[in-house]
């Protein structure tokens, strides 16, 4: 039996389209709003329902809550690309934080009661120290953190003045694919180093540049705290559920591992799962980027019976690898 319906905005993108999975497998009845931008309709589970618009589009968004009985929204529409965030600002403000906007707007016009929002470890900035908790100091460093942040800000007015309750999830970075190969991130152009690395992997591209060697980590090169996409989708389905028991508690929670590996341990990974070796070419520094950023996960530990199920450096570049070799043989 069908638990109710939820709308998943950005249903058809690489972390949305595995929320859709995980929130039908888990029994509830989905309506995803996409506009597809950089979004696939391949990429939408058939169970579900594809609205092709934008969340800004407010009579397509509210037609779709009110004839579905939506109650909650998982929200992943949005811009991604950080570097782009720092040279057209206004996208992303437009994009993220207006549009979020709008669409939180239809939410309770509409009396959905729970919203759960992609927020991201970059609303920390770079942080004084690692493991970082979700109270740490929020000084983002480009558009796209403040972006999020802002957004962020506006659910926890909203949430103090209407009947909704919210979890904002703070990912870090999410790398990987379904493991039963049902998707996979498949935007062109990645920038993302675990997808870079298996497009190299495959042949796609010649080699991986290794942005800075002389970070403060132990092999010099930058340092992350890599979850896997199913873990992150199967933690929504969870805040979804506890949103729903707790009516008027909501949740900023670190999305992550607790555990960092460096650009060459990656690569080292890529290059196990293929037996072949990577050419590396070590370059400078790229802007903003941080020494390390990894999660104190103790609080969505805490609050969730959400336990990762694919904490594992080697099953991620397995699943990425395998997605891409699918994404290859489709040409
Ligand atoms: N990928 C990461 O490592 C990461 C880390 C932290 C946070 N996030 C957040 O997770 C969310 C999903 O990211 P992703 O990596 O899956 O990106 P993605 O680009 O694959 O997915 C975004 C989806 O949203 C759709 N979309 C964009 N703007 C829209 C609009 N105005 N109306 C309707 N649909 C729209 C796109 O077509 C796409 O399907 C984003 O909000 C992102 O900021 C991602
Ligand atoms: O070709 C590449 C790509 C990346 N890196 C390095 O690999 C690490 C990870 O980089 P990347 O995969 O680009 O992710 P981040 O820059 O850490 O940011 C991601 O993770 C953030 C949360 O931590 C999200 O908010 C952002 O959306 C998402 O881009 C960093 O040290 C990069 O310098 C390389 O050396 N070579």
């Amino acid at each position: 039996m069908s638990k109710g319906s939820i709308l998943i905005t950005g249903g058809a993108g690489y972390i949305g389209s595995h929320a859709v999975l995980a929130a039908l497998d888990a029994g509830w009845d989905v309506v995803v709003v996409d506009n597809l931008v950089t979004g696939f309709d391949w990429a939408v589970d058939p169970r579900a329902t594809l609205v092709r618009a934008n969340i800004e589009d407010d009579a397509a968004v509210r037609g779709a809550m009110r004839e579905h009985g939506v109650i909650a929204v998982m929200h992943f529409a949005g811009s991604v690309v950080v570097p782009e965030s720092v040279s057209d600002p206004l996208k992303y403000y437009r994009n993220n934080t207006t549009a979020s906007r709008s669409l939180i707007e239809s939410a309770v016009a509409c009396e959905v009661r729970h919203f759960i929002f992609s927020s991201t470890a970059a609303t920390y900035g770079i942080p004084d120290s690692v493991p970082v908790r979700e109270d740490a100091p929020k000084h983002p460093i480009n558009p796209y953190g403040m972006s999020k942040l802002m957004t962020e800000a506006m659910l926890a007015d909203v949430a103090a003045a209407h009947p909704i309750n919210y979890a904002a999830l703070r990912y870090f970075n999410v790398a990987g694919a379904d493991p039963e190969g049902r998707s996979g991130q498949s935007t062109a152009g990645a920038t993302h180093l675990i997808k870079v690395a298996v497009e190299a992997a495959t042949g796609k591209r010649g080699h991986v540049d290794v942005f800075g060697s002389d970070f403060a980590t132990p092999d010099g090169t930058g340092v992350r705290d890599y979850i896997h996409v199913s873990d992150l989708a199967d933690a929504h389905v969870h805040a979804l559920d506890l949103l729903v028991a707790e009516p008027a508690k909501s949740h900023t929670l670190n999305a992550g591992y607790g555990r960092g590996y460096s650009v060459l341990e990656v690569l080292d990974a890529v290059d196990r799962a293929t037996n072949v070796t990577i050419e590396r070419r070590l370059q400078g520094r790229r802007a903003g980027d941080p020494d390390a950023l990894i999660a104190d996960n103790a609080a969505i530990l805490a609050a969730l019976p959400w336990r990762p199920q694919r904490d594992d450096l080697d099953a991620i570049v397995a699943d990425a690898l395998a997605w891409e070799r699918t994404l290859a043989e489709r040409g």
